[in-house]
């Protein structure tokens, strides 16, 4: 993937002559490319010419650059520009500031500014915890990222990690109406990222880290956790590893396996393979082997980074080691959080029967799912062009919903277990099939449910300063 003419969807702006060529062949131009002409704009006409907009849509990128070759031949035709509508929607940003009331008058400028504005600033200086009904802080989280680890495009720093950070602001309000800041620091050092967050956190009700890599990942969260009394919640870690779990306790139904039983391979033990087989562990799997780039990890061994030695201590039974095919052998699940096309079919014929693929590497999977289907029982992916998408947005709407409703200390285990089954359970056992384990990124019943169970999650485990009103 790279920046430029690289994606699907293309708008062509073309000057057509009306004497040279019919619209018709144009479009026959570009079916024979796989392309299919989806929208036709006007821009301008006169007696001689037409300016048009034509958005393309085209299965194969790598026909783009024949056909605009071909079309640029053409009599009659001139190519007056060629945009790509993902960058199309990127310009100026995705997101904006609104303001909740208008200023038209002195009178309201004296209110929402000085002096009025005063009294407010000494009431929270009075009493601090104001701070949570009388500014943004109890609906508004930070999306903080240093670009260290952006999906799975590696550390490409923080002013290219921005458009992702944009998107999560976005999917925060749509669907959980959380107000979110895309935040991206210009340093990859712990101490430093930490200092920063604590000095933004007067601001918010909750900090959502993202795309940081491990293991530095850890150390920020934890800290960030016991120095701070607002929620602090790693997406890649805690969201992705919410989603995985309630996917494979849908997966597992489907193929007719129990977690305790089934042979697990996580492969990419970063902050997402880390914290899904946490998750599992504590959900009661037995069997789980993790690989990394090297090969297995295994407690015969003693690595550098120091979660390694955790997690070679707490799974890996057997004390298998070699590589991602050897260990894959008679596995029942492959979990991919490493980096895309690394799984080969050969392997995947080594597991076991009715083998669960989830290939969550973003955005190009270990292994494209149409490689795999027939022998595959379960396929999930990251991405929203795949049937059974596990993608963290299922997670971190709802669950910072739910801890700035009952205003959290934290999302800790209970909630998080909660958001799983939650998820899981928006899919009614009628419904549930190898293409549909787990529900769509806009089933609005998912977020609510996702809400409901985690505030119920946090009360019951005392970490709710407050009862919302629908639950009293
Ligand atoms: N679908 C989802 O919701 C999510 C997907 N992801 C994806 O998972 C991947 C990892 O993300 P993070 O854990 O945040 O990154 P990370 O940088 O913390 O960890 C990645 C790990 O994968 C390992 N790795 C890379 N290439 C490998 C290979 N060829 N074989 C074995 N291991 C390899 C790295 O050594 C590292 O330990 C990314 O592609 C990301 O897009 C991450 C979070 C959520
Ligand atoms: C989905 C997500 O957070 C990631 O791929 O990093
Ligand atoms: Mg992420």
């Amino acid at each position: 993937m790279q920046g430029g003419i690289g994606g699907k969807n293309i708008i062509l702006r073309l000057e057509i002559s009306t004497e040279h060529i019919q619209f018709g062949q144009l479009i026959t131009l570009v079916n024979e490319h796989g392309g299919d002409v989806i929208a036709i704009d006007v821009i301008r006409t006169s007696e001689k010419a037409t300016v048009r907009d034509i958005t393309v849509t085209i299965a194969d990128p790598a026909e783009i650059d024949r056909m605009i070759a071909r079309i640029k031949k053409a009599q009659g035709v001139k190519v007056l520009s060629i945009s790509d509508r993902t960058f199309l929607l990127h310009l100026g940003g995705k997101i904006e500031m609104q303001p909740k009331v208008p200023i038209q008058n002195r009178d309201d400028l004296s209110r929402v500014y000085t002096p009025d504005v005063a009294r407010v600033c000494m009431a929270i200086h009075e009493e601090q915890d104001k701070a949570f009904r009388l500014t943004i802080k109890r609906n508004t989280v930070a999306v903080v990222s240093d670009g260290s680890a952006v999906l799975g495009l590696g550390n490409i720093g923080p002013y290219a990690a921005m458009p992702v950070m944009e998107g999560k602001a976005m999917l925060f309000k749509q669907l959980g109406s959380v107000d979110a800041f895309p935040i991206c620091l210009d340093t990859q050092d712990t101490e430093e990222i930490i200092k920063a967050i604590k000095q933004l956190a007067p601001a918010f009700g909750g900090i959502n880290l993202e795309d940081i890599s491990s293991p530095r990942c850890f150390e920020i969260e934890q800290r960030l956790r016991d120095e701070l009394d607002i929620p602090v919640f790693h997406d890649d870690q805690h969201g992705t590893a919410v989603v995985l779990y309630a996917g494979l306790i849908n997966a597992l139904k489907v193929v007719g396996k129990s977690l305790s039983d089934v042979k697990i391979v996580v492969c990419g033990i970063g902050a997402a393979g880390v914290a899904c087989t946490k998750i599992l562990l504590s959900a009661g799997a037995v069997n789980i082997i993790g690989v990394d780039r090297h090969g297995a990890l295994t407690a015969d061994e003693t690595y550098e980074h120091p979660m390694w030695n955790w997690y070679a201590q707490h799974t890996n039974p057997e004390r298998l080691s070699g590589t991602l095919s050897e260990v894959l052998k008679d596995a029942d699940v492959f979990i991919g959080l490493s980096a895309g096309g690394i799984l080969q079919r050969e392997d995947v014929k080594r597991m076991k029967e009715a083998p669960v693929l989830f290939t969550m590497a973003n955005p190009v999977p270990e292994i494209n799912p149409e490689d795999v289907e027939d022998i595959a029982g379960v396929i999930a992916t990251g991405r929203s062009d795949y049937p059974n998408q596990i993608n963290n947005v299922l997670c971190f709407p709802g669950i910072f919903r739910a801890a700035l409703d009952c205003r959290a200390r934290e999302i800790n285990e209970e909630m998080k277990l909660a958001a799983a089954e939650a998820i899981a359970g928006t899919i009614r056992p009628d419904e549930l099939n190898k293409l549909y384990i787990i529900p769509g990124v806009f089933n609005e019943g998912a977020v609510q449910q996702v809400r409901k169970k985690v505030i119920q999650a946090a009360i019951a485990s005392g970490t709710a300063r407050r009862v919302p009103r629908d639950f009293r």
